[in-house]
């Protein structure tokens, strides 16, 4: 389990970099958080590192895949506990898999920050949001792209964030989904204060859309990783929020 206090010891630790703390015009956090998906998995600790220090990412979004809820495996606990040794960045936890409930331990111990779970792999949402939330680590809530949004309004105020997938979840690189933009326009209308975050074919060409429909998180994996420049890419992505998120 996660230490009491842990996650705040760990932000402070944490030196903003140029760019990052900026907020939108209802002072929600405008941030960019590359999908380490993307990255030479093999050189895990130093991309997270480049993409924090050098880049100026506000945090890493781990997807985590089981083979079961996504035809894709990807890592899990252990790899998330030596990523922690090695970066003091907020890690943004997407649990693709099946009967969420059991990795909630693990994960916190690994020093997981967020644990995003989806609503369709779980039978008891409430009580899988009380034992993340217990934990210490933050509570976010994902949908795929045939689950209507309403299914999340029973939640909203026990939860951190919201994910949008604007991709069917399993695979980095494919194609945004335009028509999930009606779902984070619900959102941002019905709550304007919270976290509405956006996974799958973001990039330069599809962030003004996100962003005018009340996207303040943006997840960005073969955009920034395969990026000439990374780093104009995470500042241009969230400079758009700024400047469009309402
Ligand atoms: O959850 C995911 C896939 O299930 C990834 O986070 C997402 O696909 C990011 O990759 P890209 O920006 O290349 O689309
Ligand atoms: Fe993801």
């Amino acid at each position: 389990m996660a230490e009491d206090g842990e996650v705040a010891k760990r932000a402070k630790l944490l030196k903003p970099a140029e760019g990052q703390g900026m907020k939108t015009a209802s002072g929600l956090p405008a941030q960019v958080g590359p999908s380490i998906l993307a990255s030479d998995l093999s050189m895990l600790a130093a991309d997270s590192k480049k993409a924090m220090e050098q880049w100026t990412a506000d945090y890493l979004h781990v997807d985590i895949m089981d083979g079961h809820f996504v035809p894709n495996l990807t890592i899990g606990p252990p790899v998330v506990k030596c990523l922690r040794k090695h970066t003091t960045a907020f890690l943004d936890c997407h649990l693709m898999v099946s009967n969420p409930e059991h990795w909630v331990k693990d994960m916190a111990a690994a020093g997981a920050d967020r644990f995003t779970f989806h609503f369709e792999a779980t039978n008891d949402a409430d009580a899988l949001i009380e034992e993340v939330n217990k934990t210490g680590m933050k509570c976010g809530m994902v949908i795929k792209p045939k689950t209507p949004v309403d299914v999340l309004f029973p939640y909203l105020d026990r939860i951190d964030l919201v994910l949008i997938m604007t991709v069917e979840p399993g695979f980095g690189g494919q194609s945004f989904m335009v028509d999930m933009m009606d779902k984070v326009k619900t959102l941002r209308a019905k709550s304007p204060k919270l976290n509405i975050e956006v996974d799958g074919g973001l990039n330069l060409k599809t962030i003004d859309t996100a962003a005018k429909a009340g996207a303040n998180m943006i997840v960005a994996g073969s955009a920034v990783f395969k990026a000439e420049d990374p780093k104009l890419v995470v500042q241009t992505l969230r400079d758009k929020v700024v400047q469009h998120c309402p």
